[in-house]
């Protein structure tokens, strides 16, 4: 069918390009788009080796265009759980997830890959946006906890899940299984590495009560090797400074914190000619900085990432590889302009591997 000859053009271009980058023989390349093909006919799909996984994997994350991290691509640790078929096995799965890449706050870069797509179904998804995240309770007009998580805290709600009310609450796993009612999976607190927020000079900083979870798990995105589906592909690497310090802690529609940031500073909050925003910012920024240290969590200032992305982009032309980025996404929300990526162009074509949104 068209179908199926869509998926082999797929296949066989990701065999080509998979194969060549390990050092594979030509003959045994196309014996393996013979199988491939075969496969298909027989079944409608195929099945990716423990090898193929791995390394498509490893390419997703070098194609994608909007990460800056890109330049530890081959260190990904890939956990193959393709095999997993119930909701509770995947819940186990999870927790050995976060246990692994948490390490103690030595994070590991790690990707855990559950059942494929088959016949337009998924047969597990993960509800959650990361694997951690903090509620959000609407209370009239204001929030308790993070806004962005207001609707997905509803969800869990209406399953039956009950929150402390405190800004801080860690989300339960929510995991559906194909054609089941989703299931509620509080994570065990002894699991969340969290870190207090706290200034090297500013010691009111730390009267604010604010933390941040070590662990950035996403859970939500599609996962597409050589023509194959993988809906529930959770990946974790560690923060950039500047998501948590410039947007999740900062953002109006977020955690909101630079006005009580600018009074720990004794700042002038009545005129913006004073800039007390990009004071506050800056002091924000340098807290996350500071406390992750402390407690021995990995993190990235966004000097380093991009000095690091920096290496990434000659690699790649090394192994004669055009790099392809997101300038939008790849230029950090703090001091863009203090970074190489904002004074060059890049090519945003979309390459696969890759990760992808989901519809639902
Ligand atoms: C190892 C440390 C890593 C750092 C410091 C890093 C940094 C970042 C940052 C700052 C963003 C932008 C996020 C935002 O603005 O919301 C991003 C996006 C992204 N990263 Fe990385 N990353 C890392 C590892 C990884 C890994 C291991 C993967 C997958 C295997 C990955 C895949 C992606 C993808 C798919 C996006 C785009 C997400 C979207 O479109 O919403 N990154 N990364
Ligand atoms: N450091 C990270 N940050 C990151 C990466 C991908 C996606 C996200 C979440 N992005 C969505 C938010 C919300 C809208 C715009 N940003 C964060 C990583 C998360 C997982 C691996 S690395």
């Amino acid at each position: 069918s068209i179908n199926h000859e869509r998926l082999l053009t797929e296949a066989a271009r990701f065999i080509r390009d998979c194969y060549r980058e390990l050092g594979l023989p030509q003959e045994q390349q196309e014996e393996r788009i013979r199988e491939i093909e075969e496969e298909i006919r027989r079944s409608g799909t195929y099945a990716h080796t423990r090898a193929e996984l791995v390394h498509g994997a490893k390419m997703a994350w070098r194609n994608s265009n909007r990460c800056i991290g890109r330049l530890l691509w081959e260190t990904l640790e890939v956990f193959d759980e393709r095999e997993t078929k119930t909701a509770e096995e995947a819940y186990d799965k999870l927790t050995r997830h976060i246990r692994h890449a948490t390490n103690g706050g030595n994070i590991r870069s790690t990707i855990t890959v559950f059942p494929p797509r088959k016949d337009g179904t998924d047969p597990l998804r993960i509800r959650n946006h990361q694997l951690i995240r903090y509620a959000g309770y609407r209370e009239g007009e204001s929030v308790i906890g993070d806004p962005a998580s207001v609707g997905f805290t509803q969800t869990c709600e209406r399953l039956g899940w009950r929150g402390e009310g405190t800004p801080f609450d860690v989300l339960p796993l929510v995991i559906e299984e194909r054609g089941q009612e989703p299931k509620l999976f509080p994570l065990p607190e002894e699991l969340i590495m969290e870190v207090q927020i706290t200034h090297p000079d500013l010691p009111g900083m730390a009267g604010l009560g604010v933390r941040w979870y070590a662990v950035p798990i996403i859970s939500d995105m599609r996962l597409e090797i050589g023509g194959i589906d993988y809906p529930t592909a959770p990946f974790n690497g560690w923060y950039m400074g500047t998501e948590i310090g410039a947007r999740n802690l900062a953002d109006t529609g977020r955690y909101d914190l630079l006005p009580s940031v600018a009074r720990v500073m004794g700042l002038d909050t009545r005129s913006a000619r004073s800039l007390w925003i990009d004071r506050a910012l800056v002091e924000l920024n340098v807290a996350v900085l500071h406390s992750y240290r402390q407690a021995g969590v990995t993190l990235v200032d966004h000097h380093t990432a991009a000095r690091q992305f920096r290496a990434f982009e000659k690699k790649e032309q090394d192994a004669g590889r055009a790099v392809t980025g997101n300038w939008t996404w790849l230029i950090p929300p703090l001091s863009p302009a203090a970074t190489h990526i904002f004074h060059r162009p890049y090519d945003n074509e979309v390459l696969k591997p890759n990760f992808f949104y989901q519809k639902d």
